[in-house]
């Protein structure tokens, strides 16, 4: 890495850390929310091999719009147009009841652009273990096993992307008696 990319995914780390400085993950910990984001690009990097900056910066931010006041102009004139697009393909509508945002995470999956897919990969690879490591609060059982069943529609969606990634993803799934 050079400096001037060390530079960047600084920026864009302390940008994100800064916009979800209030919030906390729903674990019994209540673990800072900003250890996700940062698991998200550290699987990209560090098990998905992904150099590309601008998906690694993008999967910082992902949960900065749908989660946090902060707007794609805003993600656009700080980080530029890619990073706030791939942002935006991966932003859930919060206008949109639940049942209708999970359902067009699924319709939308394999449409997605290549960068986005392997955000969402990493995103739903974060999560999963997530769940494995512990429930969040309130959560029954039942709830989880049926984010399982939603999230593999969705993986299924995203197939082609980064083997290794998917290969992980695999076992998880198998370890609960779904399909990929
Ligand atoms: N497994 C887990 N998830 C937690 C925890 N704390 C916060 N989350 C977040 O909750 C979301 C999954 O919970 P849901 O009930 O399905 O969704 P919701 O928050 O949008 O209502 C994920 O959002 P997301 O990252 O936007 O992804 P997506 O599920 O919407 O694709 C995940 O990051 C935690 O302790 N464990
Ligand atoms: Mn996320």
């Amino acid at each position: 890495m050079n400096s001037s990319s060390t530079a960047v995914l600084l920026e864009t780390v302390n940008f994100a850390a800064e916009k979800h400085r209030n919030q906390r993950r729903k674990d019994l910990d209540a673990t800072p929310y900003i250890n996700h984001p940062i698991g998200v690009a550290r699987i990209l990097s560090h098990e998905g091999g992904i150099t590309d900056i601008e998906v690694l910066q993008a999967a910082l931010l992902h949960d900065t719009v749908e989660d946090t006041d902060t707007t794609f102009e805003e993600l656009e004139s700080v980080f530029g147009t890619t990073v706030a697009r791939i942002v935006q393909e991966v932003t859930d509508d919060k206008s949109l009841p639940k049942e209708e945002r999970k359902r067009l995470q699924v319709v939308h999956a394999p449409h997605r652009s290549h960068q986005a897919k392997l955000v969402k990969l990493a995103d739903k690879l974060y999560n999963l273990r997530d769940l494995n490591r512990c429930t969040p609060t309130g959560w029954t059982a039942g709830r989880v096993q049926e984010y399982f069943v939603w999230a593999s529609q969705v993986a299924k969606g995203l197939r082609g992307t980064n083997p290794a990634l998917e290969e992980k993803m695999q076992h998880l799934f198998l370890e609960r008696g779904l399909q990929f």
